[in-house]
């Protein structure tokens, strides 16, 4: 009996010693105290977990030109990284204000910048949706500068119970504030399989909108569900199976990335906030008020371009960025995430 016991037993898998899960990367949550880890981590092209490595800072911060004294807004506080930067220019003068619709990050970002030095006399954090940077300047008054970088926080992507990754097993959520409004996974239970097309292929160029559409609502309608991101990333892998096997691989991690943009930017309404944005920036800003804003895909770089360029015929904005600015190659490296950022920037007349 004992020697088939120890016939059967199985090898203890070898887990390596290296953490793979977020959970498990508790140095790299903990910048402070572990700053040897972190910075090993960067200088490897990576992003730490529970930290977001902010993009064209340089860049922004020659743009907006920021003087002590001076009161500014950052519609999208993240990480913090942004503010912090523009905080510093002010040299104790001054005032910020940074709003974050995501309740979870924002907490922990006040906290850390007012560990920092920077709390309430400096800096006040608002858990509000940007598109009400008209409230908030009826509260506090116009802004000499105003910052948007816009999509998610490394934070938020790398957070498997957020659901915004295909890449790891999570709840296929994908809310900026998971308080509020309906998951993706809800939104799929009820989605026609036309809307569906309509959202890859508008807030994402999905190339295979038909196919993953009408194999998403097939699985539902046949009581199948797609509660999950592997769920879901399972059934694009086999809407996807027709494509020859040496493109395959490729192509499906695409679609996935694809999907997800656009779910997120469904479920979040980006779209429908960011022209209410554009609409109600120039009414924050001072006169001679500098905006800038970085976007990460096409869909809203086309909403800021426009609006600004409009915006510059009717006297709105005595001038705007000509072309997009993109970040150093040497950052891109340094930062794989920055790849895909455009800088505008607008002066207010
Ligand atoms: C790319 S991150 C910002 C990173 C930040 N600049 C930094 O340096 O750490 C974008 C942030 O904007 C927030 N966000 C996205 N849409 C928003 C909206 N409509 N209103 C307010 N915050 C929003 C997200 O929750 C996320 O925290």
């Amino acid at each position: 009996m004992e020697n088939q016991e120890q016939k059967h037993k199985r090898r203890v898998r070898y887990s390596g010693t290296h953490p793979k899960s977020f959970q498990e990367k508790y140095k790299e949550h903990q910048p402070e105290k572990y700053a040897d880890t972190v910075a090993k981590v960067i200088q490897k092209g990576s992003t730490p977990a529970g930290m977001h490595i902010s993009i064209c800072v340089k860049e922004i911060l020659d743009f907006l030109q920021i003087k002590p004294g001076q009161k500014g807004l950052d519609a999208t506080l993240g990480y913090g990284g942004h503010t912090l930067e523009m905080l510093k220019c002010l040299k104790g003068e001054g005032h910020i204000y940074a709003l974050d619709v995501d309740p979870i990050e924002s907490a922990k970002t006040r906290e850390r910048l007012a560990g920092l030095g920077y709390g309430p006399e400096i800096l006040t954090v608002r858990l509000e949706n940007f598109a009400n940077i008209d409230k908030i300047a009826a509260e506090y008054g116009k802004f000499d500068f105003v910052l948007a970088d816009l999509g998610v926080s490394s934070m938020q992507i790398d957070n498997p119970d957020r659901g915004f990754s295909y890449k790891t097993e999570g709840p296929l959520d994908l809310r900026l504030n998971p308080e509020k409004g309906i998951s993706a996974a809800q939104r799929l239970r009820t989605v026609s399989q036309e809307e569906l097309q309509g959202m890859l292929t508008e807030n994402a160029d999905e190339p295979y909108a038909p196919e993953i559409a009408e194999a998403v609502v097939q699985q539902i309608k046949r009581g199948g569900e797609i509660e999950t991101t592997t769920e879901l990333r399972r059934v694009i892998e086999k809407a996807l199976a027709f494509i020859p096997e040496k493109e395959r691989k490729e192509m499906v991690k695409k679609s996935c990335q694809r999907t997800f943009q656009a779910l997120r930017i469904d479920v979040n309404s980006e779209f429908e906030v960011l022209y209410e944005f554009m609409e109600k920036l120039p009414g924050v800003l001072a006169e001679g008020g500098r905006a800038a804003i970085l976007t990460f895909h096409s869909g809203e770089d086309r909403i800021v371009k426009k609006a600004f360029k409009q915006l510059q015929r009717e006297g709105v904005y005595s001038d705007v960025a000509k072309d997009v600015i993109r970040p150093s190659a040497e950052e891109c490296a340094r930062n794989s995430r920055a790849r895909s950022t455009k800088m505008r920037w607008a002066i207010k007349a």
